[in-house]
């Protein structure tokens, strides 16, 4: 069965969707360029009514270790899911932490899926998320899509999730073709960049456990 991560939420509206419509997961961002960017007050709020069952994934491009320990301790984190983090700053990470950590691997071609491969004895699970244009501010949340044929035969190094241009009407299809075991979105429930909406996720989630 396919479970998915809602990500990307900031209000207490938008979290109780996610957890009425059964996501496995919920994702706190902490990059402050990004429209979904929270402060440690506000992780804390939305954290509070998530169950023990559904994993919190603080989102992370490259952190340093005093962003990690406060957020971690605000949103009461049990995973990190580190963008743009070299494979080294990821192993420490893990090493200092102590939490599951999702590598996020940028994919536009198939070579892209090589990095995964070097996550090997580092990472917990690869998120294969679609690489956003060059220049472009966030490496994440842009609704973006990679081809998804790229996944196929491709032996996964570790536990993996899908990501990048999900939305209710293609998930199912995502999950058919890629038999993906977490999928993840942002945009795709939103009305507008950063603003979740209830029924997007809603219909959402009701994709994913129809699939
Ligand atoms: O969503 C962001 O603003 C963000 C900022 C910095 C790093 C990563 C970010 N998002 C990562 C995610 O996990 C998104 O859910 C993923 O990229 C899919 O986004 P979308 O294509 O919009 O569904």
């Amino acid at each position: 069965m396919t479970t998915a991560k809602i990500c990307g939420l900031s209000t207490p509206e938008t979290v109780a969707a996610a957890l009425t419509g059964g996501a496995s997961h919920v994702g706190f961002v902490f990059f402050p360029p990004s429209p979904r960017h929270l402060s440690f007050d506000r992780a804390r709020t939305l954290a509070e009514p998530v169950p023990e069952h559904v994993g919190k994934v603080g989102v992370f491009v490259d952190p340093d270790d005093s962003l990690l320990a406060e957020a971690i301790g605000a949103g009461r984190l049990d995973v990190l899911q580190l963008h743009k983090t070299p494979p080294e700053r990821i192993a420490a990470i893990r090493a200092r932490h102590g939490l599951d950590i999702w590598a996020a691997i940028a994919v536009r071609t198939r070579a892209d899926l090589d990095v995964a491969a070097r996550h090997r004895e580092l990472a917990d699970r690869i998120l294969y998320d679609a690489k956003t244009p060059e220049g472009a501010t966030l490496p994440g949340g842009m609704g973006v899509r990679f081809d998804w044929t790229l996944l196929d035969g491709y032996r996964h190094p570790l536990p993996w999730a899908l990501s990048g241009g999900l939305d209710a009407g293609n998930v199912h299809d995502a999950i058919r073709q890629t038999r993906a075991p977490i999928v993840d979105v942002s945009s795709g429930v939103e009305s507008a960049p950063g603003v979740k909406d209830v029924s997007r996720i809603a219909a959402f989630l009701a994709a994913v456990a129809k699939a």
